[in-house]
C-alpha cells in the first residue's frame, strides 16, 4: 500500500463531494468507505462517487482526484505530511467531516459566497482557518489553509490562485496565519498535475446509482428529506445507525435515543412498517400498536405511515396484518369500552385544558389556605415561609406541575404512595410529611372541581384502564387482542401511569416486543427521573431490561450546525445548573446538506424598544426570514414566551389583520399544513411545537424577567421556572432547520439562559 503525501480534489471534485447526501458522514455506508479511502485504503473511488477517478501521480506521492469530463485546473490540495490529517491517529468519522469541511469551505471561497462563522479570512496573509467541529464538542481543533501557495513561483508560470493548500491542523494557534508553510510535497504535487490530462471520460460503473441518489429528493434539498417519503426510498436513505435500529427484530424492548431532529419518530415508523412486511414474507400475524401522545400527532403519523406504502396494513386489507395507530387515552377508552367526548377530557396536550387546570389549581390553592389554620402546627417552618413570602403565581404553577407529575404520574394518586416518593428536586420546597399533606388537600379540592364539573383528566382515565388490564377477563383476552409489537413515540412525555399500560398490552406475558423513542430534554420540568426516566415502569421484568437493546443516534437531521450549536449551549447550561437536567447534544453533529447550508443564517438575538415594538418588529422579521429564504410564510413559526406576548401577538394579528394561524395543541399538524396552504405564519407557544419542524423560528421576549419569569423571589421557585424555562428553549429552538431569531425588549436584556450563548458565539446580537 502506498502511503499518500497528499490528495488533491479538482474543482467540479470538490462539487461533486460536497453534494452527495450520502459522503457527509460515515453513518452512511458510502460516507465510511470515503473515510477509508481517505485513510489509505485501496478502494475504487468510481464504486463511492461514480464520476469520481482517483490517479496516483508519477511521482508516487499521492492521489489526485478529478472528474470525469471536468477541465478546470482549480484544485484543493491536504498535504497530509504538514497537515496530519487523516492519519492513523484521527478517526474516520472526524476524517470525512474535516474533509467536507474543507471542500466546503473551498467551493465558498472560489463562489465568493458568504461564510460560517467558524471559517475565518485572513486576507492580508492570504490564509485561512477552518473549524470543522461543532463548538459543542469544545476541541478547539482548526485546519490552516493557504489561499494562494507558492505564490512568487505559480504566478510567473501563469498559474496563480488556483490552489488552496491545506498545511496545518491542530488546536495550538502558533504563529497563526503569518506562518509559512513548506511547499516540499505540494511541489511534487505541481510536478504530477502537468502530467495528467484533465476532462477524460469514465464509465459510471455498474451498481453505482445509489451515489447520486440526492437527485430522487422530492422538494427538499439534498440532506434532509421531508418525512413524507415511500418506505423504498427511505430505507435507502438511512444511516447505518438508523438501519440497525429499523432492522433488527423485536424480540426483547429496543430503545431509540438521541436529541430532537434525528429521525427517531421516522425510524419508530418505518421499524413497524418494517415489522409488518416482514411477517408478511413469511406469512406470519402480526398485529402491531403505534401508540402517540397526544390525537395531534396520531393524525401525524398516520399521514406519514401512509406514504411509507402502509395503507394495506393500517386499513387491515389482511387481518393477519394489522398496523393500529392510537393515542393511549383512545385506547385506555376502548379498553373501559366507552367513548370520551373531547369536553370530558381534560387533554394535557391543549391550550385550554392547561388554562382550565390552572384555574382550579388557582381556586383550591385559595380554599386550601383558608384551612391552612389546621395545617400550621404540622408544616416545616421553610415550607411554611415559602408558601407565606413567595408570589402566588409560581407556587400555583408549582403546585399544577406537582399534581400532574408526582401526585397523578408518580403515586398514583394515593397519599401513601405520595409520601414515599422523593421531592423534586427543581419543585416545591417539601421537607415532611406534614407539607405533603397540605399539598394533598390542594389536590382533593382540586379533584373535586373536577367531578363537580363531570371532567376527567387523562390519569383518571389512565387509572380505571389499569384496574380493567390486572383482571383475569383481560388476561384471558390478551393473547387474543393484545399486540405482537408495540411502537411508542415520545415516550418521555408519558408518566408514570401510562407507561405502566404498556406492558399489559403485548400478547405475552414474558416478552416485550417493545419499541420506544425518548429524548428527556424534551418533556417540560423536573420529573424526578434519577438517571433514567421511568424505564422500570414501562418494562417491569428485570431481566426484559437487562436484554433490552439500546440505540443511539446523534446525526440532527433537521437543524443546521449552527442551530444544532444554540441548542448546545442552552442544554449544557440547563445540564451545568441541574444534576437531573440531561445534556442530549453532547456529541451531537448536523448532516445538513451544502445546498441547505446556503440557506441558513448564524442565530441571532434582536432586541426592540418596548412590548410593542416587539410584536410589531417580530412579525416583521418573520416576514423578512420567509423572503429571505424564499420558504412560505408557514414555514415560519412565531413562537411566544408568555401569555401575555402570545395574546398581544395574536390581537395585533386581529387588528392589523396579520397573516397568521394559531397554534394551541401540542404538534397539530392540520394547522402547519393549513398555514401552508393559506400562506399564513404559525403562532404558538414553545408547548405545543413540539414534534414540528419549521425552516426558522422566531422565537419571541425570551428576555430578563420573562425566560425564566422573575415571579419567583424565593430559590426554589427560582429553579423550578428556570428548569422549565431551559426545556421549552431547547424544544423551541430546534424546530427550526436553518433560521433562529430571538427577540426581546432593550431595556430587560437577553434571559440569563442565554448567557453561554453569548459567550461561546452561538448567538449574536443584531440590530
Ligand atoms: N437519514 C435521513 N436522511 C434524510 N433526512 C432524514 C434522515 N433521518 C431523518 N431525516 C429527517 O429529519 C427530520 C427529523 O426527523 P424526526 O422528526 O423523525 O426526528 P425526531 O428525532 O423524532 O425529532 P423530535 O425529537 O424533535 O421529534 C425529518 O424531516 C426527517 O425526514
Amino acid at each position: 500500500m502506498a502511503v499518500n503525501r497528499y490528495i488533491a480534489v479538482q474543482r467540479e471534485a470538490v462539487e461533486e463531494i460536497v453534494g452527495n447526501r450520502l459522503l457527509q458522514t460515515t453513518d452512511f455506508e458510502l460516507g465510511d468507505q470515503l473515510g477509508e479511502f481517505l485513510s489509505g485504503r485501496e478502494l475504487d473511488l468510481a464504486k463511492i462517487a461514480p464520476r469520481l477517478m482517483a490517479q496516483r501521480g508519477a511521482s508516487n506521492a499521492g492521489l489526485i482526484i478529478t472528474c470525469a469530463g471536468a477541465k478546470t485546473p482549480a484544485f484543493v490540495v491536504f498535504d497530509l505530511e504538514e497537515s496530519h490529517l487523516f492519519g492513523d491517529s484521527q478517526a474516520k468519522v472526524d476524517a470525512v467531516q474535516c474533509f467536507q469541511r474543507v471542500l466546503r469551505f473551498s467551493v465558498k471561497y472560489w463562489d465568493q459566497r458568504v461564510l460560517n462563522p467558524t471559517e475565518l479570512i485572513y486576507p492580508a496573509y492570504s490564509k485561512a482557518v477552518i473549524f470543522p467541529f461543532p463548538i459543542s464538542q469544545k476541541t478547539g481543533f482548526r485546519i490552516s489553509v493557504d489561499l494562494n501557495p507558492y505564490a512568487g513561483r505559480l504566478q510567473k508560470r501563469g498559474q496563480s490562485e488556483r490552489y488552496l493548500l491545506v498545511y496545518k491542523s491542530g488546536r495550538e494557534e502558533n504563529q497563526g496565519p503569518a506562518e509559512t508553510p513548506s511547499f516540499t510535497v505540494f511541489r511534487k504535487f505541481i510536478e504530477d498535475l502537468a502530467k495528467i490530462e484533465l476532462g477524460v471520460h469514465v464509465a459510471i460503473p455498474e451498481g453505482a446509482t445509489i451515489a447520486s441518489f440526492q437527485n430522487v429528493s422530492i422538494g427538499s434539498p439534498p440532506g434532509r428529506l421531508d418525512i413524507h417519503q415511500g418506505y423504498d426510498l427511505w430505507m435507502r436513505a438511512l444511516t447505518s445507525e438508523q438501519r440497525r435500529f429499523v432492522e433488527s427484530g423485536l424480540a426483547t424492548p429496543m430503545r431509540i435515543e438521541g436529541p430532537a431532529g434525528t429521525g427517531k419518530t421516522l425510524c419508530l415508523a418505518l421499524k413497524a412498517v418494517h415489522g409488518l412486511r416482514t411477517s408478511e414474507g413469511v406469512d406470519v400475524e402480526n398485529s402491531s400498536l403505534f401508540v402517540t401522545h397526544s390525537e395531534a400527532s396520531r393524525r401525524s403519523i398516520v399521514s406519514v405511515l401512509q406514504s411509507m406504502d402502509a395503507d394495506n396494513f393500517l386499513t387491515a386489507l389482511s387481518p393477519r396484518r394489522v398496523l393500529k395507530v392510537a393515542t393511549l387515552q383512545g385506547l385506555c377508552a376502548e379498553i373501559l369500552r366507552r367513548e370520551l367526548s373531547d369536553t370530558e377530557l381534560l387533554d394535557p396536550d391543549a391550550y385550554d385544558a392547561k388554562q382550565i387546570q390552572l384555574l382550579y389549581v388557582e381556586d383550591a390553592f385559595h380554599r386550601a389556605k383558608d384551612e391552612l389554620g389546621t395545617y400550621q402546627k404540622f408544616l416545616s417552618s421553610s415550607f411554611l415561609s415559602f408558601l407565606s413570602s413567595e408570589d402566588e403565581w409560581p407556587i400555583i404553577q408549582m403546585l399544577q406541575h406537582e399534581i400532574g407529575v408526582v401526585i397523578k404520574g408518580r403515586a398514583n394518586e394515593q397519599f401513601d404512595a405520595y409520601k414515599r416518593v422523593p421531592a423534586l428536586k427543581s419543585g416545591l420546597p417539601l421537607v415532611n410529611d406534614g407539607d405533603k399533606s397540605f399539598v394533598w388537600r390542594v389536590y382533593e379540592l382540586y379533584r373535586e372541581q373536577l367531578i363537580s364539573g363531570a371532567q376527567f383528566d387523562t390519569d383518571d382515565v389512565m387509572l380505571s384502564a389499569l384496574g380493567q388490564l390486572a383482571t383475569p377477563i383481560w388476561r384471558r383476552r390478551r393473547s387474543r387482542e393484545g399486540y405482537d409489537c408495540i411502537y411508542i413515540d415520545e415516550t418521555h412525555l408519558f408518566n408514570m401511569n401510562e407507561l405502566s399500560i404498556f406492558h399489559h398490552l403485548t400478547k405475552r406475558e414474558d416478552r416485550f416486543q417493545i419499541a420506544f423513542a425518548v429524548d428527556r430534554s424534551q418533556a417540560i420540568g423536573d420529573r424526578g427521573w434519577a438517571g433514567d426516566f421511568d424505564w422500570e415502569t414501562l418494562v417491569p421484568q428485570e431481566s426484559q431490561r437487562l436484554d433490552h437493546s439500546k440505540m443511539k443516534v446523534s446525526s440532527v437531521f433537521r437543524c443546521s450546525s449552527d442551530i444544532v450549536n444554540l441548542a448546545f449551549s442552552v442544554t449544557s447550561s440547563g445540564a451545568n445548573l441541574f444534576t437531573n437536567f440531561e445534556d442530549p447534544l453532547a456529541l451531537a453533529n448536523s448532516n445538513q446538506s451544502f445546498e441547505e447550508e446556503r440557506i441558513c443564517e448564524p442565530p441571532a438575538f434582536v432586541v426592540f424598544e418596548n412590548d410593542e415594538a416587539l410584536v410589531d418588529g417580530s412579525y416583521e422579521r418573520a416576514e423578512r426570514m420567509s423572503r429571505e429564504m424564499a420558504s412560505s410564510r408557514g414555514d415560519v413559526a412565531i413562537v411566544a414566551f408568555t401569555e401575555e406576548l402570545f395574546r398581544a401577538l395574536i390581537a395585533k394579528a386581529e387588528l392589523a389583520n396579520k397573516p397568521v394561524e394559531v397554534l394551541k395543541e401540542r404538534g397539530n399538524v392540520e394547522v402547519v399544513r393549513r398555514a401552508k396552504q393559506s400562506g399564513r405564519f404559525v403562532l404558538s407557544m414553545p408547548d405545543y411545537v413540539g414534534g414540528l419542524e419549521f425552516d426558522g423560528v422566531v422565537l419571541v421576549g425570551v428576555d430578563q424577567g420573562r425566560v425564566p419569569p422573575s415571579g419567583g423571589i424565593s430559590h426554589e421557585s427560582r429553579a423550578f421556572m428556570n428548569f422549565t424555562a431551559h426545556n421549552r428553549l431547547y424544544v423551541a429552538i430546534t424546530r427550526a432547520r436553518y433560521r433562529v431569531l430571538v427577540t426581546g425588549v432593550r431595556a430587560r436584556g437577553p434571559s440569563s439562559i442565554l448567557n453561554t450563548a453569548f459567550s461561546s458565539h452561538a448567538i449574536q446580537l443584531r440590530e
